[in-house]
């Protein structure tokens, strides 16, 4: 890989990393008048690095831990030794969902994956701000930048929140983070999942690794071309274009919904 991607994405100083993004959400928090921060902790990478940032920000945090019938039990044991490294023993809850997603997928009469699949994503994004409502906080969002870019998450499910603290480092930099902060190697080393049904990985369903598909973002981002990314980055240009089209189609999961102007009645 070039000395550029290697710049952008592998030699961050963790340190100052971890200190900016303490206080900016120590600050967000402090600004929205809330009283601290609720997040989901499933086990996985991003909310394990999220619940770190976070219990470094405020003593005032909370965490759901949200099973379903398809989260592993791994994930679970993970999440609560998580919780327990990080002091939350009393300021957690254990709420299992599938009574809510079942009733939620019987009235639409469906049982696509990918359809009960958001309705446990967004069931999750229900409770969080329930939670957080009772408490007084905020929901902090666990997006990386690679899940946002990609469009690799549900709208309005993991995708409802009030804040993205890791939302501008990259999946595989989020990781290297979760290193420094000390995340248990079992998360640290755990591939990435949304565990939304049996089986399922997201390098799996993307069809690309994050090691891959970061570079390209990268220089997507940068405002390179297609074929400029293929040569720097090593990486088939139809792979190249296909990155690009998801970055594409998942434009609207990243803006508000469009509202329609009547201003220019006669235009
Ligand atoms: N052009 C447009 N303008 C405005 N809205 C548009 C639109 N195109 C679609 N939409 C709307 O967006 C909906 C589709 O988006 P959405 O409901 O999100 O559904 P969709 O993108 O189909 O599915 C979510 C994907 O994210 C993955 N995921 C979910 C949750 C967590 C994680 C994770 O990494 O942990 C990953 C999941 O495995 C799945 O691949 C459409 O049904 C439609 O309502
Ligand atoms: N079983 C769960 N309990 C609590 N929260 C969950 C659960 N599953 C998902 N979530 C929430 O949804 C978010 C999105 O899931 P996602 O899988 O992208 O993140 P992750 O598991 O933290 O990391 P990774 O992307 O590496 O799997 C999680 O970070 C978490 O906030
Ligand atoms: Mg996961």
């Amino acid at each position: 890989m070039q000395k550029l991607i290697k710049d952008g994405l592998g030699s961050l100083d963790y340190a100052r990393v971890t200190s900016v993004l303490v206080n900016r959400l120590r600050e967000y928090i402090d600004k929205s008048g809330k009283k601290g921060g609720i997040v989901g902790v499933s086990g996985g990478i991003d909310s394990a690095v999220t619940a770190t940032l976070l219990s470094m920000a405020t003593q005032n945090f909370y965490f759901l831990v949200m099973p379903s019938s398809s989260t592993p039990q791994d994930d679970v044991e993970d999440a609560l030794g998580l919780i327990k490294k990080l002091g939350g023993e009393l300021k957690h809850r254990v709420i299992p969902i599938d009574d809510v997603v079942d009733k939620f997928s019987d009235k639409i009469e469906s049982k696509d994956k990918v359809i009960v699949g958001n309705i446990k994503a967004r069931t999750r994004m229900i409770l969080l701000y329930a939670m957080a409502q009772k408490l007084d906080y905020l929901v902090i969002g666990t997006g990386d930048k690679s899940e946002l870019m990609l469009g690799y998450f549900t709208k309005y499910g993991d995708g409802g929140v009030d804040v993205l603290p890791i939302g501008g480092l990259f999946k595989t930099q989020v990781r290297k983070l979760g290193e420094y902060l000390k995340v248990p190697e079992s998360i640290v080393k755990k591939p990435s999942s949304p565990a939304l049904w049996e089986g399922q990985t997201a390098e799996g369903e993307l069809g690309v690794s994050y090691e891959v598909a970061d570079p390209v973002l990268y220089l997507l981002e940068k405002g390179k071309k297609e074929e400029e990314i293929a040569v720097e980055t090593q990486v088939d240009l139809s792979l190249v274009l296909r990155i690009k089209e998801m970055v594409k189609r998942s434009q609207h999961k990243r803006q508000p919904p469009e509202i329609f102007d009547i201003e220019n009645l006669s235009a």
